[in-house]
């Protein structure tokens, strides 16, 4: 039979012909949605749960490209009423709806619906910033300096509205398709509302907090706190690892008060390719007393941002003008007419990526779209929505979920980099500095042709705002050569504080010590095996050391003042690091004010106040779950189960990566049959068994099917398809929870063995999107983990395969003791429902469950193929 072609199917990157033959293997296909979006990949998963790629279902136009969109699912289950989780998400709603900024993530609607709310963002596709250091290496000082402008004028025009974030790091910060820095998670965000209001609640990362958040019982200036991070940030950019990360009495960090008596006491040492401009800056930031620590303000003015004065120059207000009216998006990725810059390790990874991203720029040319006026370059698979004035969020009812993101992600890839780099730098010796120092001007030209790139986009649509029109025509100059008067003004300044030659730095010592012969570069390279550190620190971490050791905070509080000023007379240098002070002020006693905060009481942590989003579709219109809660932060929650818990999750995220998988919103979802031609999609209507000799099969079927329908770049194929999907309320009456969550649990253990298994191939289905998701998800867990966990990690599940059966079960019952109680807890409760037949090997138990013969569990399946792949071996 000829082969007819049925349709066309755009794949992002392809138009796929069907014929009439590929039609029927790919007749089933069903769309998971959540109202009025398609759901596809997993993109990431975060303390309350996954965040999936979505696309909405229909275009305002008839061949625009649907819009992307990252989907924060959290389900409402899972979210104590007044919990601190519960909160969390109160204070990123709110916040966010609050922020209109190119360099914060936008959030575009919450919905909800009985089951989840979902968080609709802005799709960041550039993915996770940490990733991208560590592709890289580290970043080249233009890039660096350039997505640092971005990273501060993202922070200052949050500090702006009154709102501090708190847990700045390099994992809350991702990229955007053109690599334009993209500031997220916003669940610790707070509100100052006077600019001299302390905080209280110390809240952070331990690698990124600010030493006066630990050290220190005394409320803390947050702003200031967020500048520490961006300094942390700043270095780790610059550097390609963290500073302070090389104590060797601390190797993991774990203990706190250790490593920031190790922060206060120890000066700031640099890698030899950190030019002087940026050591200076960084020498600013990253001072202990927060007193003397640089302020916002400055940090822009400095010499080192001045290739990007004029974009940190756009003030917060003409920033809410031209996102309110659209006008100006994210600047384009830098132009480079020579090749994409090549990490020097694993340039494979690098390129996969950049081809990916690439190829959705010519995705974008090779449908012909209508490009709407207004449309932004660095939104090429989005459209714009038309301009709201506020965001219209629902009020929400949550959960806590689990965390399977570790919380030392960076921090143990930035290590990895690092030994790799101190190797280098041991063979290479002290000859890199040269060649970096010949190359700055070619950096300066560099930062010059983004410039000009910016221009060109940032010009479209910005008539309605004087200010930023201006900033665009001085981009022009800028890169002709001429300087435009901001410039002039702030280099007077510049030369200014250069002419008086006051530094904040006590004069040093010349002592040009190369990092081969620093100190800590020494030791660390005899640590053959650094664990991660942990990066998160948050309310009640800091309880149990301040109790265990109630001296210690006084004595760390002096330690601190007196190392702030140690640190910058005795910091190690190099000759580069004799320049003078660049800054036109000391940050000494310049105080930043809040040009325009939010009205007060309009940020809180209550339950956002908006009306609900009009939902249709599978959704729930919930105005009635909506419950007024008359509830303002507390600032001092201690929650001294926090710290535990988190750790827990590092210890389970593995688990938890792995029994989520099954239990998503496609539980609502049944299959379609789609029939070429248009005819229209025929709804299996059968509620799915919940037999658990059903399980498997679908199992495997429903496992990947978010992704299924995902191509690889993310763009739907074949949108415009059928795609239906039944209430929540149908299907919940036509199955019970019960049975249902025990399907989930089976498969999700199914999908564990499988995702990691050597021979996966025979219990995973071949969607592509999920391998790549599970690729990612085993990456970010053989980073994240510290040795201590590496043995549930895929390779040493595959490597340990070929031990008997017996040996592999014992290895479990470890894993089981490892795992958080909280995990255990909920898995004894569930073995108490009649759980027997949930993987017995996990559970721990000794005695094989009871079941009626020829009624076999999904993980005794999974454990029989073990037992048979090990016969084998
Ligand atoms: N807007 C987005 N675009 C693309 N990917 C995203 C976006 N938001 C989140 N992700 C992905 O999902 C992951 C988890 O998101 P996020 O950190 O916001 O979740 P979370 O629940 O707030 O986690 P946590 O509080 O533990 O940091 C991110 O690391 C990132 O990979």
């Amino acid at each position: 039979m000829a082969s007819i072609p049925q349709r066309h199917t755009y794949y992002g990157g392809e138009t796929s012909v069907y014929t009439q033959s590929e039609t029927t293997t790919r007749i089933r296909r069903k769309h998971v949605t959540f109202g009025p979006y398609i759901l596809g990949s997993t993109l990431g998963e975060g303390e309350f749960g996954k965040v999936k790629l979505g696309w909405s279902k229909a275009a305002s136009a008839p061949l625009e490209v649907p819009k992307q969109v990252a989907i924060k699912l959290i389900r409402r289950d899972s979210i104590p009423k007044n919990s601190e989780k519960e909160i969390k998400i109160y204070r990123e709603i709110n916040a966010l709806k609050h922020l209109s900024h190119p360099n914060i993530v936008r959030l575009e609607e919450v919905l909800q619906n009985s089951k989840y709310i979902g968080i609709v963002l802005e799709y960041a596709s550039g993915g996770e910033f940490y990733k991208y250091i560590q592709r890289k290496r580290r970043l080249k000082e233009a890039v660096a300096c350039r997505l640092f402008a971005q990273l501060i004028s993202g922070v200052n025009y949050m500090h702006s509205k009154g709102l501090v974030h708190r847990d700045l790091k390099l994992e809350n910060l991702l990229l955007d398709k053109h690599e334009n820095l993209v500031i997220t998670d916003f669940g610790f965000v707070n509100e100052f509302v006077t600019h001299n209001e302390l905080m209280k609640t110390s809240c952070g990362s331990p690698c990124y907090a600010a030493p006066e958040l630990v050290v220190s019982t005394k409320p803390y200036e947050a702003r200031k706190s967020d500048v520490w991070s961006c300094g942390v940030i700043l270095y780790a950019m610059s550097a390609g690892y963290l500073p302070w990360d090389d104590d060797p009495r601390n190797p993991d960090g774990n203990d706190i008060v250790r490593l920031y008596q190790y922060i206060t006491r120890t000066p700031l040492k640099f890698p030899e390719y950190i030019t002087p401009l940026s050591r200076d800056l960084l020498r600013r930031i990253l001072v202990s007393d927060p007193r003397r620590r640089i302020t916002l303000k400055n940090i822009q003015r400095h010499e080192w941002l001045k290739p990007h004065s004029q974009f940190l120059s756009i003030t917060p207000e003409e920033w809410d003008k031209a996102m309110l009216a659209k006008g100006v998006f994210r600047p384009p990725r830098p132009v480079h007419t020579s090749k994409r810059p090549q990490s020097s390790c694993s340039t494979s990874s690098t390129g996969s990526k950049g081809e990916k991203r690439d190829s959705l720029v010519m995705d974008y040319t090779l449908v012909p779209l209508p490009a709407p006026p207004h449309q932004s370059q660095s939104h090429v698979i989005t459209k714009p929505s038309p301009p709201s004035p506020e965001m219209r969020v629902s009020p929400v009812r949550h959960n806590m979920n689990r965390h399977s993101r570790s919380d030392s992600a960076a921090s143990i890839a930035l290590q990895a980099v690092v030994n790799a780099e101190r190797e280098g730098i041991n063979t290479i010796g002290s000859g890199g500095g040269n060649a970096h120092n010949s190359s700055v001007g070619t950096r300066a030209n560099a930062s010059g042709d983004h410039m000009s790139a910016n221009i060109n986009v940032s010009g479209t649509g910005t008539s309605t705002n004087r200010n930023v029109a201006k900033f665009v025509i001085q981009r022009s100059n800028s890169v002709t050569g001429s300087v435009s008067p901001l410039i002039n003004h702030d280099s007077a300044i510049m030369e200014k504080g250069l002419l008086a030659g006051k530094s904040l730095e006590a004069p040093q010592p010349n002592r040009n010590i190369t990092p081969l012969l620093n100190d800590g570069l020494i030791h660390s390279n005899k640590v053959t095996h650094r664990k991660p550190r942990p990066t998160s620190y948050h309310p009640g971490s800091m309880a149990a050391n301040r109790s265990a050791s109630p001296g210690t905070m006084d004595t760390l509080t002096g330690v601190a003042n007196m190392a702030a000023s140690r640190a910058m007379s005795t910091a190690e240098s190099s000759p580069l690091d004799s320049a003078p002070s660049l800054m036109p002020e000391s940050g000494l006693n310049s105080q930043e004010h809040s040009p325009k905060m939010l009205p007060r009481r309009s940020f809180s942590v209550s339950e956002p106040s908006l009306d609900l989003q009009s939902v249709s579709g599978d959704l729930i219109k919930s105005h009635g779950d909506a419950q007024p809660m008359a509830r303002r932060l507390h600032e001092q929650v201690e929650d001294v189960d926090y710290r535990q818990r988190r750790q827990s999750r590092r210890y389970s995220s593995f688990f938890n990566s792995v029994t989520e998988e099954g239990e998503d919103v496609e539980s609502r979802i049944v299959p379609v049959h789609i029939v070429p031609g248009g005819a229209p999609p025929r709804i299996s209507t059968t509620a799915p068994s919940a037999s658990p000799s059903a399980a498997p099969s679908r199992g495997h079927s429903r496992v990947p099917s978010a992704d299924i329908n995902t191509p690889p770049n993310g763009i739907p194929s074949g949108l415009p398809s059928q795609s239906v999907s039944l209430s929540n309320s149908e299907l919940v009456a036509s199955r019970p929870e019960k049975d249902r969550k025990q399907d989930r649990k089976r498969f999700s253990f199914l999908s564990f063995y499988s995702s990691y298994n050597a021979s996966r191939s025979s219990l995973v289905s071949e969607a592509p999107t999920h391998r790549r998701v599970g690729s990612q998800t085993s990456q970010r867990n053989s980073l994240s983990r510290p040795a201590t966990r590496g043995s549930v990690r895929p390779s040493t599940q595959s490597s340990q395969s070929a031990q008997p059966a017996q040996q592999h079960q014992q290895q479990q019952q470890q894993q089981q003791q490892q795992q958080p109680q909280s995990l255990i807890a909920a898995r004894a409760g569930r073995s108490k429902k009649n759980r027997q037949s949930a993987v017995p090997s996990i559970e721990g138990t000794q005695s094989p469950p009871l079941r009626p013969q020829g009624e076999q569990s999904t993980a005794r399946k999974v454990m029989d193929f073990f037992k048979r792949r090990s016969m084998r071996v």
